[in-house]
């Protein structure tokens, strides 16, 4: 197959230049050649939703059985596993909404050898290299949309959980097993989301989206031991006017219902503490206090900070319904203007 850019680009849109639809065949691009295959790989982003990124994923199949063990656990603790010492940088929580999960989140520190039990420590592996993997399709980004003002977003030393409100990790879910909840459709609300294949596929693109091709079930489409899913959360939908669009997905309820545990290891790149993302032209100035988004500024918060969990909810609970892309203009309707200023979202 030609590497050229411009053949590949050509061979991704059906030759009527007005019916340019996604064409069905993936392009996968590998990880080393993710900046030197920017166009493609962005294509793939912006138009089919998500981008698949070769990568050698050589921990993620210890990191994942380590996780399916702690399934079993009623309270995990990280002092069992020698994480206890890197407080700051990983987190354990039980949540019981929007579905019951373990949640196990962990910075791209690079601490593995610090590590002395090999699960976690392959689970630590997994979240450095999904790190720098996410920095590096961001940098893709960044270049072919000739935005270098996106890397100002994130920090290339992991920040500790505590440090903003939603900071950049590795977030590995643990399903139970048992479990009552639909899919729970959203868009992440970070700039990318690097998602390996999880211990077996659940992880679903919304119906309404079109372009993925045979199934709905994205993992299906990965070889689970290299490929990684790229998809875009809302802070790249703002960050770039909505020239990207975010990935609506959820969890498939009936297979988890299925009674087998279940885990899936996303990183979620976030935008950094202090991190301002310009305020898109056409939001009314009651939406000022969405920027930034995902983070809470240095010295306590200046004005009001956005829940920005809830605003996703309420927000693309009902967008996702029209689709896989997420209009800017959703941001400036009556209705969202209105719960804003009633600070229904503080
Ligand atoms: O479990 C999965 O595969 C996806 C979970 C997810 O979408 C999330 O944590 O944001
Ligand atoms: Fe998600």
């Amino acid at each position: 197959m030609s590497t050229d850019p411009n053949v590949l680009l050509r061979s991704l849109v059906s030759s009527d230049p007005h019916n340019l639809k996604i064409c069905r065949a993936f392009q996968r691009v590998a990880a080393d050649d993710v900046l030197r295959c920017r166009a493609e790989f962005c294509y793939e982003l912006k138009h089919r939703g998500f981008a698949i990124v070769q990568s050698d994923l050589k921990r993620r199949k210890d990191a994942l059985s380590w996780l399916e063990s702690l399934a079993g656990e009623r309270d995990p603790q990280l002092a069992d596993y020698g994480l206890d010492s890197l407080s700051g940088h990983v987190r354990h929580e039980r949540v019981e909404f929007p579905r019951p999960l373990q949640r196990l989140d962990i910075t791209g520190i690079s601490a593995g050898e610090a590590v002395a039990d090999a699960g976690a420590a392959a689970t630590l592996h997994l979240a450095r290299e999904l790190h720098e993997l996410s920095l590096t399709c961001l940098a893709a980004v960044a270049q072919h949309e000739e935005m270098p003002e996106l890397l100002d977003l994130v920090t290339e030393t992991p920040e500790p959980l505590h440090s903003a409100k939603e900071p950049s990790f590795l977030r590995a879910n643990i399903y139970g097993g048992k479990d009552s909840a639909g899919p729970c459709w959203h868009l992440d609300l970070g700039l990318l989301t690097l998602a390996p294949a999880g211990s077996w596929p659940a992880l679903m693109a919304s119906p309404f989206h079109d372009t993925i091709g045979e199934t709905a079930f994205l993992e299906e489409l990965l070889d689970p031991d290299r490929d990684v899913l790229v998809f875009a959360g809302t802070a790249l939908v703002l960050a770039t006017a909505s020239a990207y669009t975010g990935l609506v997905h959820g969890v498939s309820a009936g297979r988890l219902k299925q009674g087998r545990a279940r885990v899936s290891v996303p990183y979620f790149l976030r935008p950094r503490r202090g991190a301002t993302v310009e305020k898109p032209p056409c939001c009314d100035e009651s939406l000022a206090y969405l920027y930034p988004a995902a983070v809470q500024p240095e010295g306590g918060a200046a004005q009001p900070v956005l829940d920005l969990l809830r605003f996703h909810r309420d927000l693309y609970g009902r967008l996702c319904a029209r689709g896989q892309v997420v209009p800017l203009s959703a941001f400036a309707s009556p209705e969202l203007q209105q719960k804003v200023r009633e600070e229904y979202y503080l």
